[in-house]
């Protein structure tokens, strides 16, 4: 288990799903500060709607599920401080200053959007409700990572090799994570099989973060370069790959860490099965396609080029529907052709 994301009560009770008769007011969003990662396990505990902000964009938090479920309970955080009499009002304010910390994980605006709509049927619209939200939020993401796990758990074979991207794993979650709570299930089952972990640049999400969360499970992992990953795959070394997703479209087209686009094509190109794994949560069925998921250009810093020099610094890109063999969500494992009406 790793508390991603958590509600953390004045008394010290750490909450990821609601308990009666546990004092929610006064509380804190508590989430691991991923940045300090693997070299250290820092907890920050926010209610400040700039300092929630800042987490998300420095990636202290981050990952689809993750996002969606610390920006719920951010919201309610943040919302404990207002009059009641202002605080439908105010609270879609700070709800709008969370929406605008990044704009490609679909679940950051639909987990806002839910505990905003949750507010206005409420008899009394009170901080409290939010955090019961934010923890039902959270608590089902937790169900959907393991739910994904037992449904894609069977396409790992003993003594196979898994490539994956980025970090889809607890981190980016709940807690199980998307793509990796598939491994973390076949492992559980006493399967041997060895993960590849790209390193990810520019932020090393793979190497800094699927590689200690495997490592820390007792799973066999390789951290490979992310220009390695071809040569990896012609020399036999992987037999599936599985990755998470930020934002998934009608059709299937999936956006995801910077990457995992060419991962797709190279699958592809050796004959790899290649899947994507995420909740529904993830899937953002008012764009048709693709190439209508909004991309983040991140901070040319990231990259570390010479002083000067230009910089493109992408934070995802689409891989088309045509070259994912299925995509695992806590329903089952969906095949093309896909349809998430
Ligand atoms: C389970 S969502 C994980 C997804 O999010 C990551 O992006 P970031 O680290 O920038 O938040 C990456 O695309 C992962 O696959």
């Amino acid at each position: 288990m790793l508390e991603t994301v958590r509600w953390i009560t004045a008394e010290g009770n750490v909450l990821a799903g609601f308990e009666e008769g546990v004092p929610l007011l006064p509380g804190k969003l508590r989430i691991i500060d991923q940045t300090r990662l693997p070299q250290e396990l820092v907890y920050l505990e926010l209610d400040d709607v700039d300092e929630i902000v800042a987490a998300i964009r420095r990636l202290s938090v981050r990952g689809a599920p993750a996002i969606g479920c610390a920006a719920a309970l951010g919201l309610a955080a943040c919302a404990q401080h207002l009059e009641e009499k202002e605080l439908l009002e105010k609270a879609q304010e700070i709800a709008d200053q969370l929406a605008a910390s990044r704009p490609t994980a679909v679940n950051l605006f639909w987990a806002l959007e839910r505990c905003l709509s949750h507010l206005t049927r409420c008899d009394k619209a009170t901080a409290e409700e939010l955090v019961r939200e934010g923890l039902a939020i959270l608590e089902e993401d937790i169900q959907m990572c393991r739910a994904i796990g037992s449904h894609g758990a069977p396409l790992i074979k003993e003594g196979m090799g898994v490539l994956t991207h980025c970090n889809a794993g607890a981190l980016a979650t709940g807690d199980f994570g998307t793509a990796l709570s598939p491994m973390y299930v076949a492992h559980t089952a006493g399967r041997k099989f060895t993960v590849y972990s790209d390193e990810t640049r520019p932020l090393n999400q793979g190497s800094r973060l699927t590689a200690w969360e495997l490592q820390r499970a007792g799973i066999d992992v390789v951290t490979i370069c992310d220009n390695m990953a071809a040569q990896v795959m012609k020399e036999g070394r992987i037999d599936l790959i599985i990755v998470g997703s930020d934002r998934i479209a009608a059709n299937g087209d999936a956006a995801n860490k910077i990457g995992t686009y060419g991962l797709a094509v190279l699958a592809k190109h050796h004959g790899i099965p290649f899947y994507v794994a995420a909740p529904t949560s993830t899937i953002d069925s008012s764009l048709a396609t693709g190439d209508l998921i909004p991309i983040e250009i991140r901070d040319p810093a990231e990259v570390g080029a010479a002083e000067g020099v230009r910089v493109y610094n992408p934070a995802f890109d689409v891989t088309p529907n045509e070259l994912i063999s299925g995509i695992i969500t806590e329903g089952g494992l969906h095949r093309p052709p896909y349809g998430f009406a």
